[in-house]
């Protein structure tokens, strides 16, 4: 997939494209169904591309550190975006204020040296400042460029139509399982492992620390049954390994960053500088701060319990607790 980096005005472009409006976070139902629609309007020279305006605001994270707060941060949106037949793909600049954005500037003066043979958007298409949807006004500006504009419904969960929004809220207060179910896939924060405390191994539990991750939403404090993902080099494929999930402020040892940390099911070796994938399966239950770390240990294997239980898996462990590191 070619990726453009807009700052300004898109380079001129021959080939026609069936271009896709959005910013994609997530690349939720939603989203894959309509991509699923353009892939089906394209003709013989077509090619699939996306334009993602990336007007979502940054928040606050920490006390003085600030980032964006999204599903598929940019290397991922990307990733998806190729899995779904996306050969180009338009990115809009991350910071700029909603309120600067322009659909009549947009349509007018980067569309319209695009070449675009049709545009696509979900029927609840909206952008910049306007809190309805953009689109009866997107078919206006279009019309005066002479490209006809593709309305595709929204898909509906519960009577609602599924947005990135709702997603959002639902990983943020811990209903994994609900997100996962608007998504199609499970919710996943990739990282490369980082050194942590080293207490992880004391109390019989190593665990993955994901670092880079400050972009993503924050899954609510808590432990939950996962799926990490390593790449294996020297084969050249994916290992999948169950897992528990530690997201918080691990409280008991007094934490005071967001962390995510993850314990592979019957694991053993060194992760220490690798890209892992960390999906979230369903939760098990809040963080707590307990008076020992003895307290924490009978908790964690409880845990570790109800997860083998859950996966089906042999109830003892195929790796002794205190293996060698
Ligand atoms: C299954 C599991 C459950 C956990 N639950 C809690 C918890 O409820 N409260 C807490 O403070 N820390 C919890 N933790 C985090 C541990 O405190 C943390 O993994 C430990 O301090 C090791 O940190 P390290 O990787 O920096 O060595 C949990 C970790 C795991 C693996
Ligand atoms: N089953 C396992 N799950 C997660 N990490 C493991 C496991 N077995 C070994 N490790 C290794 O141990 C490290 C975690 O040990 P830990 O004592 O928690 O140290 P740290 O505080 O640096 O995370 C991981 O980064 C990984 O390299």
């Amino acid at each position: 997939m070619e990726v453009i980096n807009i700052t300004n005005l898109p380079p001129v472009n021959k080939e026609p494209l069936v271009l896709c409006l959005g910013q994609f976070d997530g690349l939720h139902r939603g989203h894959q169904y309509l991509l699923e629609q353009a892939r089906q309007l394209l003709e013989l020279d077509d090619t699939l591309a996306v334009w993602s305006f990336n007007l979502h605001p940054p928040v606050m994270k920490e006390e003085d550190k600030i980032g964006l707060s999204l599903l598929t941060p940019v290397a991922e949106r990307r990733n998806l975006l190729v899995s779904y037949g996306v050969k180009k793909l338009y990115e809009g600049p991350s910071f700029i204020d909603p309120a600067e954005f322009s659909l009549e500037t947009f349509v007018l003066e980067q569309a319209a040296l695009l070449n675009v043979r049709q545009i696509v958007v979900g029927e609840t298409f909206c952008v910049g400042n306007e809190s309805a949807s953009s689109v009866e006004m997107l078919q206006q500006l279009c019309n005066q460029i002479g490209t006809p504009v593709t309305v595709v419904p929204a898909i509906k969960y519960d009577g609602r139509a599924i947005s990135s929004t709702t997603i959002r809220e639902q990983v943020k207060a811990g209903q994994v399982g609900l997100a996962n179910e608007l998504l199609g896939r499970h919710y996943t924060i990739q990282g490369i492992v980082a050194h942590g405390n080293k207490i992880g191994r004391t109390l019989g539990f190593p665990t993955a620390n994901l670092d880079h991750i400050d972009d993503y939403v924050e899954p609510s404090p808590g432990v939950y049954m996962g799926m990490t993902e390593i790449y294996d080099s020297k084969n050249d494929r994916m290992e999948s390994w169950k897992c528990l999930i530690s997201a918080g402020y691990r409280p008991t040892v007094g934490g005071k960053t967001y962390k995510v940390e993850a314990y592979l099911l019957d694991y053993s070796g060194d992760l220490y500088g690798q890209t892992i994938s960390v999906s979230f399966v369903e939760r098990l239950r809040g963080e707590i701060r307990f008076p020992s770390l003895d307290a924490l240990i009978v908790q964690m294997h409880e845990d570790e319990r109800k997860a083998r239980e859950a996966f089906g898996m042999p109830t003892t462990r195929s790796v002794p607790v205190d293996s060698p590191l």
